[in-house]
């Protein structure tokens, strides 16, 4: 065995161990072409796909298996960075493609899918769902009564599911009538990102952190979710969603699990979603009250991005002129449990801010006796910089003191600083959906989302919506290019505070 056969085995041995069949829904899709084909490339470029991994494609359009490798190829070139594309693996990833033309809503179709399983032996089949979630009841069930599923059938499916809570049970119960829920992974990109995997390493690996993490020691958490882009070109879906349900319900309530959480009794699914749980069942639910004075809704009006002019929501291609959907949200919410009482949670994320920023900010408590300056008061506290993205890191700001004969005792804050491409330079940083397609291949759940998860975080997020669809207020407007409504300052200004906006 050559050198680097023994050593791709052995990476394997490690990771993965065993080929799967992927059937892949909604294979001519813009989830597909952006993130699952380069995702799947890189994991190929890694040696962690094993050697007869393959992929059926599946989409209503007519295109032959040339033509299909081909499409496949253009997306691998647009996404994938030229330096990181090796002519050797995309031919050994393109062979591996398979393709057939089924209306997923007709279980005619499924016979090609039954027939592409023949002979697959105990490979695993992965049937991921990369589709609008109504046809997710339909695939499910069309699968089942074609005979194209077997014991080792896994789904996976794509947020949103629904719209609210009883949409939500309505595609979780299609979805569970065919596959138990140990053998669905509901996808949440944020939880494969590589720094949001570290917030348990963070947490629950140094001691330093542990005995801190509670409303003894932290004032407040501050969590920021900014995207420079728009809506880009998604009208039909977005318009019907909103950022509450795009953004809060999934990505920031999983950061707000993460953060929150007791630690798990060790890192098994379960033991990790138990934890998750609990904190979205503490979630401070929604009033009427509230709306004034903890809750800002905005959309975007025209302005500029990277200083070339955009425009407004009410703009956007297929817009409808009279929408009051939210393209901004903030939010002061708490989490009421022993470890967090009294320690609001500011949360804010919006479409067309002035950069794309990840950030969790820890406020830790003054001292609770204050020797120093009283002009310096207000630094005297430390924070934990937790970047997300980009420039992945964390941020510890300390106090010292100032150096020079002719400063005294003054303070100075600066960072201890972790920067993970300096840190790790040679690790290259993995687009979530590669960990996350790993993870569906070795069988492991702890990434994914449980069904109850799902039902409270929309519990929650309705008891917004009602409150928002009882005062029919339109959102306030902000220009494209700012960091949202200025309501959303006085928001936090109200308690004394300010977004943190250094790193
Ligand atoms: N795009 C993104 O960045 C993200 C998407 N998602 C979710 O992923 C899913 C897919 O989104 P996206 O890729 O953007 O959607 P697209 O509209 O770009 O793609 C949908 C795909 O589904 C296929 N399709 C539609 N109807 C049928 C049918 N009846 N039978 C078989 N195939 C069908 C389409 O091909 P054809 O018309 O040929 O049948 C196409 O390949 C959605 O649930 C979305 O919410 C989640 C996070 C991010
Ligand atoms: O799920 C979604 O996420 C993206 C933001 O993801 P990121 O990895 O770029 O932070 C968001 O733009 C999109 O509207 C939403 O559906």
């Amino acid at each position: 065995m050559s050198q680097d056969k023994r050593s791709r085995s052995s990476k394997l041995a490690d990771t993965l161990g065993s080929d799967v069949d992927f059937v892949l829904f909604g294979a001519l899709g813009d989830l597909s072409q952006r993130k699952l084909y380069p995702a799947l490339y890189q994991l190929d470029r890694e040696n962690l796909l094993a050697d007869n991994t393959r992929l059926l494609g599946v989409a209503r359009q007519e295109v032959d298996v040339e033509g299909f490798r081909s499409r496949v190829e253009a997306s691998l070139k647009e996404y994938i960075k030229r330096d990181e594309l090796d002519a050797e693996v995309v031919e050994r990833f393109l062979n591996r493609l398979d393709y057939r033309c089924v209306d997923a809503t007709q279980v005619e179709g499924y016979a090609g899918i039954r027939e592409w399983r023949q002979g697959a032996g105990d490979r695993p089949m992965v049937v991921y769902l990369a589709v609008g979630a109504s046809l997710y009841g339909d695939i499910c069930r069309h699968l089942e009564d074609s005979g194209s599923l077997d014991e080792s059938a896994r789904v996976v499916v794509e947020k949103p599911i629904g719209h609210d809570l009883e949409s939500s049970d309505e595609i979780n119960d299609a979805i569970g009538a065919v596959f138990p829920e140990s053998r669905i992974y509901r996808i949440d990109h944020y939880l494969g990102k590589e720094t949001v995997q570290n917030l348990i390493a963070l947490r629950f690996a140094n001691p330093l952190f542990g005995t801190q993490w509670n409303q003894n020691h932290i004032s407040h958490v501050e969590i920021t979710v900014a995207e420079k882009v728009g809506i880009e070109g998604r009208w039909g879906y977005f318009d019907q969603a909103g950022q509450l349900r795009d953004m809060v319900q999934n990505h920031l309530l999983q950061l707000v699990c993460l953060i929150a959480m007791d630690p798990p009794a060790n890192l098994d699914a379960d033991a990790i979603r138990d934890e998750k749980v609990k904190v979205l069942k503490a979630l401070k639910p929604f009033t009427d009250d509230m709306l004034g004075t903890d809750v800002v809704r905005g959309q975007y009006i025209a302005g500029t991005s990277d200083g070339q002019s955009v425009p407004g929501y009410l703009e956007e291609p297929d817009a409808n002129t009279a929408s009051h959907t939210e393209t901004f949200v903030a939010m002061k919410t708490e989490v009421s449990n022993w470890r967090w009482a009294g320690v609001p949670f500011y949360l804010r994320t919006g479409k067309r801010m002035p950069e794309k920023l990840s950030q969790i900010v820890i406020h830790f408590r003054q001292q609770p006796h204050y020797i120093f300056d009283p002009d310096q008061r207000s630094l005297a506290a430390n924070k934990l910089v937790i970047r997300l993205q980009p420039d992945e890191g964390i941020a510890l700001q300390v106090l010292t003191k100032d150096s020079g004969l002719d400063k005294g005792m003054r303070l100075r804050p600066g960072p201890l600083h972790l920067d993970f491409n300096n840190a790790f330079a040679k690790t290259r940083i993995p687009d979530a959906y590669e960990r996350l397609l790993l993870e569906v291949m070795k069988g492991q759940q702890y990434l994914f989302v449980r069904r109850d998860e799902v039902e409270h975080a929309w519990k929650w997020c309705d008891s917004l919506i009602e409150a928002w669809q009882e005062r029919d207020e339109p959102p306030r407007r902000y220009p494209s290019g700012s960091w949202g409504p200025v309501a959303s300052i006085a928001m936090i200004s109200q308690d004394g505070r300010s977004w943190y906006e250094d790193y």
